[in-house]
């Protein structure tokens, strides 16, 4: 998923979630440059120690009369250097409470603002935009935004302050020695950058290696059994070694080429600290420094030293921090879909009747549906069929205004669905996809799921007609049951049978089933059949139907080709007419199903 929104609306959306933690944050980074500050200040006061033991020394082999060390002064600074790391630390301490808990709070607003918007998405937003990057949005993105506000904000702020406190303190030192330390800023930056670009291009290889991995392992793990039926280990095998050794070379010039800049920046630094360790005793000598002012000096380069060579890293995670920012919020700026219009259907008079008047549809720019018509009254049962891809699920799709037509209208007990509350709208529905879904959770809470409010009994009531109650009472647990996530301990018929439970269970006044296909077992196949004639009764019903024993009974049959209603009527009414349908109802015959047709 592409940035669509600017920095600007990133910054002020990523603000509007941290505003109500504002005061967390706030305590966080007055600790943070509070430890900051102690820090930068240790090695002076470590300096004056030592600047008071030489000094004192020096006076007692000069021989000075009542020449002594001052323990006194020596424990008074240590007392302080002690303090300063208690303080330090508590600072620390406190910080990172504060941090994580503000930070932990904003990303679960996060996440719940992602789930929300997501909820009311168009349907047509799954379209253009893969499941996965929908999924890495709410997951990776969030973690990696957690990430780069808990730690790199802290080392950015933290390695800013310290580059400029560490020069101030060098400068008050000896503005000598500062300049001929510094020459280590434009030395590292070079190495840095060069070092920098070349393992960018090597880490961009080793990124896309690891997707040709995951690649690889899904398609071997997803299709495990084929791969045995067809005894092609030795072959997977061969593909996974391929990507794997890929794998480790592009990792080990990686990890190589940047493990160089370390060394390299730590070289200069020695370098840098020996030249001002030269400089700095001759003007111990000249009596210019003090010792401790040298000893401090070179811990400062090392301080200076810190957050130089963590420019490399710190960039690269602000880089792709930026990047799930700007993922973030280009979802939760993505349009929504309407409500919906006002006009409600009373109670009781949502019957059921649908009406398609000169209706046009396309996905995309071209027309799939030029000119759809029919009546359907309440309680009938209506079958769709023709090949695969003539639109029966677009009809289906467009009935439930997942998408809304191009022209004409759709009416649903005489209003027109653009004018209904969506909701309004959905809830006089109830699906039974082949494509069934269920949910991790126990049997009883998945066919609860048509009617969060039904009691026990009216469960158990809706899986009799669903003819599942008896499959149920087999499993040892019943209807506490767990129904794991894939649902893959379970038949697909089963699956289905609870799907219909949960639709009987809802009560709707329009039902649409996709009849299951042959997958499943003749006694099964019965035993679906049985329980989508129960479901079906008293309610209007379109079935996208594959078989002929659905259709013979069906009040009107529609008949799509391309997009259109070829044919409809009565399956006597359309054998007499010796058109498209008598042609498929024949094939039948010859072992073909409905959509297997052209
Ligand atoms: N979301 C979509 N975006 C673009 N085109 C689509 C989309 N969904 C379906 N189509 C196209 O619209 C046409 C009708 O598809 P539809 O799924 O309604 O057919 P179908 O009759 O239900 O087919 P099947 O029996 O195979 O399920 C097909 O050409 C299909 O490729």
């Amino acid at each position: 998923m592409n940035r669509k929104v600017s920095w600007k609306v990133c910054i002020k959306g990523v603000l509007a979630f941290a505003k109500p933690y504002r005061t967390k944050f706030f305590v966080a980074f007055f600790m943070v440059i509070l430890s900051t500050a102690i820090y930068t200040m240790n090695p002076t006061v470590e300096g004056m120690v030592t600047t008071q033991l030489a000094d004192d020394a020096a006076k007692i082999m000069e021989g000075i009369p009542g020449a002594h060390v001052d323990f006194q002064r020596v424990f008074l600074i240590l007392t302080l250097l002690i303090t300063c790391f208690i303080v330090r630390a508590l600072a620390l301490l406190i910080s990172a409470f504060f941090l994580t808990n503000a930070i932990q709070h904003m990303m679960h607003d996060i996440r719940g603002a992602l789930q929300k918007k997501i909820q009311k998405l168009p349907v047509r937003f799954f379209d253009d935009h893969a499941f996965g990057d929908v999924l890495s949005c709410v997951t990776n993105d969030v973690d990696t935004l957690s990430n780069a506000l808990q730690q790199t904000l802290t080392k950015v702020i933290t390695g800013v302050l310290t580059f400029i406190l560490v020069i101030i303190m060098m400068f008050r030192i000896n503005w000598i020695m500062t300049l001929l330390a510094l020459v280590i800023i434009p030395l590292t930056a070079l190495i840095t950058k060069l070092f920098v670009g070349r393992s960018q291009k090597l880490f961009d290889r080793q990124q896309t290696t690891v997707g040709e991995l995951n690649g690889t392992i899904t398609e071997l793990y997803g299709g495990f059994n084929e791969i045995i039926v067809y005894n092609k280990q030795e072959d997977t095998i061969q593909k996974f070694e391929d990507v794997n050794r890929r794998m480790r070379d592009s990792a080990f010039q990686a990890q190589f080429v940047s493990s160089l800049i370390s060394p390299c920046v730590s070289f200069i630094t020695y370098v840098t600290i020996g030249a001002s360790a030269v400089v700095g005793c001759i003007l111990v000598i000249q009596g210019t420094i003090k010792i401790g002012d040298l000893q401090a000096f070179i811990r400062y380069i090392w301080q200076i030293n810190d957050p130089l060579s963590q420019v490399s890293q710190l960039s690269a995670q602000v880089q792709s921090a930026f990047a799930a920012l700007g993922r973030i919020f280009t979802m939760l700026n993505e349009e929504e879909e309407d409500q919906g219009g006002e006009k409600h259907v009373a109670k009781d008079r949502m019957k059921g009747t649908v009406t398609f008047d000169h209706v046009q549809f396309g996905y995309g720019k071209d027309l799939l549906m030029k000119d759809v018509n029919m009546d359907v009254k309440s309680g009938q049962m209506v079958a769709i069929v023709g090949p695969t891809g003539a639109g029966k699920s677009t009809l289906m799709n467009l009935l439930l205004r997942f998408y809304d037509v191009k022209g004409g209208s759709i009416k649903v007990d005489g209003v027109d669905i653009r004018d209904m509350p969506r909701e309004e709208l959905r809830s006089m529905f109830s699906l039974v996809l082949q494509d069934t879904w269920l949910f991790k959770g126990s049997i009883y809470e998945n066919i609860r799921y048509g009617r969060l409010d039904a009691r026990k009994d009216e469960v158990i009531g809706a899986a009799k007609m669903a003819n599942v109650h008896h499959f149920i009472r087999t499993l040892s647990h019943g209807y506490d049951s767990l129904i794991n996530e894939e649902a893959n301990n379970i038949s697909q018929g089963e699956k289905q049978l609870l799907t219909i439970a949960r639709a009987i269970l809802k009560d709707p006044q329009i039902l649409i089933l996709d009849e299951a296909t042959s997958s499943v077992d003749t006694r099964l196949e019965k035993m679906l059949q049985e329980a989508m004639q129960r479901v079906m009764e008293g309610r209007t019903s379109f079935v996208i139907a594959h078989r002929l024993s659905t259709i013979r009974d069906a009040d009107l049959i529609l008949v799509l080709k391309d997009g259109d209603i070829v044919e409809q009527g009565t399956h006597e009414e359309l054998l007499e007419k010796k058109g498209m349908y008598e042609k498929l109802y024949h094939s039948q015959f010859a072992g073909q199903n409905f959509d297997e047709m052209d």
